[in-house]
């Protein structure tokens, strides 16, 4: 049998001279395409003035997907689901599913027919979440337009705001959209008041639907073709291909069309590749015999390492070099974990399957770490927790892979004395306190721009929450102008990354009973009193479990995480103090007691002092056991208190 790294390839999605594509597992759908399934899809009659590529821009849950199914099922793309059910098409990861969250961004290329002639419509579909922000920044450098979707009930959310900015600032065509109006909580009226007030938008401009039931979803699709330009870019230029995603895709088998046989290289790296074939995603990859000028479509090439694909690249034929086309800010890892197999000699496999993952998911970077408690594993760099979790789920589902996370941590920044500047993103790496005395000037976190949205009635409820978070600078606005009921307030504040990447989230759910909506920006770093607590069993720090913890709460935390060891270890042979420290100053302890094993059950009746000499022994033995024994914390017992960390 070949092996398998013979079929493995990578897919890149390009954007031709601002064309993109995507890759992704293959599913089944019938295509409006009628066309020769042997025969590769003909491009050329789609020249750039029929083609547009638009973005779906909103707050989480607002409709993004719902409504790309049905933009799709309006222009034949996919067959309209007889089942009724609201199984969203874009939405292709196991995780996506389970969760009814887009996590990662997918193109869907549909034909729609206007005064007579079909137009290619290319659609990114881009995820709502906070953490996804850069995700969403890709894929509107791929558009020339953008759907500002807003849930009719629910009204302006803080993301709609960061994302009409980001798409703002990107000069792109906005078509406001106010979706859920068959919602009995729908208040058009409001929020398009709101929507007015907020973005200056025309109301006349705003297209009010039911992504659910479709209702005029039909008149989107024309304000595509009318409002939004088609991409610029010229056919006589040479060619320029912006890399804008990439995939892994392990199970491909034999490529049956050799349509290009084109040799391409990277303006980044500057290696060459063979194209063995091109195509749209539709939304499943449909070759084509072309990319031309403003297609979106993907790349098959011999590519070998992940390394290689770098997300803002460009692409060009080899002897035709090119200008590279300008890429975007690359994405910023602002939650760092240790991931380790439960099993340790799996570390192979991870490390492979990782590697695999994040040519899917570029934003996460990795570093080799080992540590004396887990052994051999890897330093993970998400966008956020979700982004984290999400990634822990991706590897479960997708690779099989029985995983321990370590404590979330932000990246911290040290100032030696020489002005030497450190980025820490491990406790184990942080000096400790005495080293902080004699070498470093300064520690500073980073610190973050947080803006939430809330019913007036939950502002108090969200000013304790930030103080206890210690929020700076807050201000608030109302939102709604005038005297609507349950008008909303904008509160804004800084606040640090470490502080929002626990449990901030989920209180500021379950204090605002749902109706709070939350969105951050970076906002540099600042100076903070922070120090590294450890943890100690028998007097042994275990590595794994150090945390950076801010002064002002070090007392609380050591005595939650003591108690919560306390609950999840194992009874020893002997007695076992835990303690949590900073240097050498123990600020809680518990002891966790001895199991006893009864020696003396096996003597017969006998003399006392017999049952003595096997206590004292066994007490001896013990304090043996003790001196020498380091305590052996299962995995499990990892496993429990990193995952129960945020209860
Ligand atoms: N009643 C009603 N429900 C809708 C409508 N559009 C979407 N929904 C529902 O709203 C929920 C969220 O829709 P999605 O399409 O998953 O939202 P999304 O914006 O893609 O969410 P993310 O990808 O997580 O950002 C789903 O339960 C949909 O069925 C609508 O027009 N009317």
């Amino acid at each position: 049998m070949t092996s398998l790294s013979l079929w493995q390839r990578a897919c890149l999605r390009v954007l031709e001279r601002s064309l993109n594509s995507g890759c992704s597992r293959p599913r089944h759908f019938t295509t409006s395409f009628r066309r020769d399934a042997s025969k590769p899809l003909a491009m050329e009659q789609y020249g750039s003035e029929l083609l547009r590529n638009f973005s779906i821009i909103a707050h989480i849950d607002h409709g993004k997907s719902t409504l790309a199914d049905r933009l799709l099922e309006l222009t034949g793309t996919i067959q309209k689901k007889s089942s009724g059910k609201n199984e969203q098409v874009l939405d292709k990861l196991k995780v996506e599913r389970e969760r009814g969250i887009t996590v990662k961004a997918q193109t869907a290329s549909m034909i729609y027919n206007f005064n007579g002639r079909d137009h290619m419509l290319n659609l990114i579909d881009t995820p709502g979440h906070v953490d996804f922000a850069w995700e969403v920044s890709r894929s509107l450098a791929a558009c020339q337009g953008a759907l500002l979707l807003v849930d009719a009930s629910q009204g302006v959310q803080a993301q709609t705001i960061s994302v009409f900015h980001n798409a703002k600032e990107r000069g792109l065509t906005i078509i406001p959209v106010l979706n859920k109006i068959d919602l009995p909580a729908a208040q058009p009226e409001r929020i398009t008041a709101q929507m007015q007030s907020t973005f200056g938008i025309d109301p006349e401009d705003i297209i009010r639907i039911s992504a659910k039931s479709g209702k005029g979803v039909d008149s989107i699709l024309e304000a595509i073709v009318t409002r939004i330009p088609p991409p610029s870019g010229s056919l006589a230029a040479p060619l320029k291909a912006f890399l804008f995603d990439s995939l892994y895709d392990r199970y491909r088998g034999v490529i049956s069309y050799e349509l290009l046989g084109d040799k391409v290289a990277s303006c980044h790296t500057r290696k060459k590749y063979e194209v063995t074939e091109v195509g749209i995603m539709h939304p499943e990859e449909v070759p084509t015999d072309s990319l031309r000028a403003g297609h979106v479509g993907y790349i098959a090439c011999n590519m070998k390492e992940s390394s290689e694909a770098h997300i803002g690249d460009t692409i060009h034929r080899v002897g035709e070099p090119v200008e590279p086309l300008p890429g975007f800010q690359p994405a910023k890892a602002m939650v760092f974990a240790g991931v380790f197999p439960v099993d340790s000699s799996d570390f192979p496999k991870l490390e492979e399957s990782i590697k695999r993952l994040t040519l899917t998911d570029r934003s996460v970077t990795v570093q080799r770490e080992s540590s004396s408690a887990l052994g051999q594993g890897c330093r993970l760099g998400f966008l956020g927790t979700l982004h984290m979790d999400v990634f822990r789920q991706r590897l479960e589902d997708e690779y099989d892979a029985n995983i321990i996370i370590t404590a979330p941590t932000v990246p911290y920044k040290l100032i030696y004395r020489d002005n030497k500047e450190v980025f820490v993103s491990n406790p184990t790496e942080f000096p400790e306190t005495s080293d902080t005395a004699s070498r470093v000037k300064e520690i500073q976190e980073p610190i973050v721009k947080a803006s939430i949205i809330v019913p007036e009635e939950y502002f108090g409820d969200m000013m304790d929450l930030c103080f206890s978070h210690r929020a700076e600078d807050l201000d608030h606005r109302y939102l709604d102008s005038g005297t609507a009921t349950s008008a909303r307030i904008i509160l804004t504040c800084t606040i640090p990354l470490s502080e929002i990447v626990t449990n901030f989230f989920d209180q500021l759910k379950s204090r605002s009973s749902g109706f709070a909506s939350f969105d951050y920006e970076d906002a540099g770093y600042k100076q903070s009193d922070l120090a590294k607590m450890s943890f100690l069993l028998n007097a042994k720090p275990v590595d794994a479990l150090a945390i950076i913890v801010h002064r002002s709460a070090q007392d609380k935390i050591a005595r939650e995480w003591v108690k919560k060891l306390h609950k999840v270890i194992p009874r020893q042979l002997f007695e076992v103090p835990i303690q949590a420290a900073i240097g050498r100053k123990v600020l809680a302890r518990e002891t966790l007691s001895a199991m006893r094993a009864d020696v003396t059950a096996g003597l017969y009746g006998g003399h006392y002092e017999r049952k003595m000499k096997h206590l004292e022994n066994q007490k001896e033995g013990k304090r043996r056991m003790k001196k020498m024994g380091t305590v052996d914390l299962p995995q499990e017992a990892f496993f429990d208190i990193l995952s129960n960390k945020k209860g």
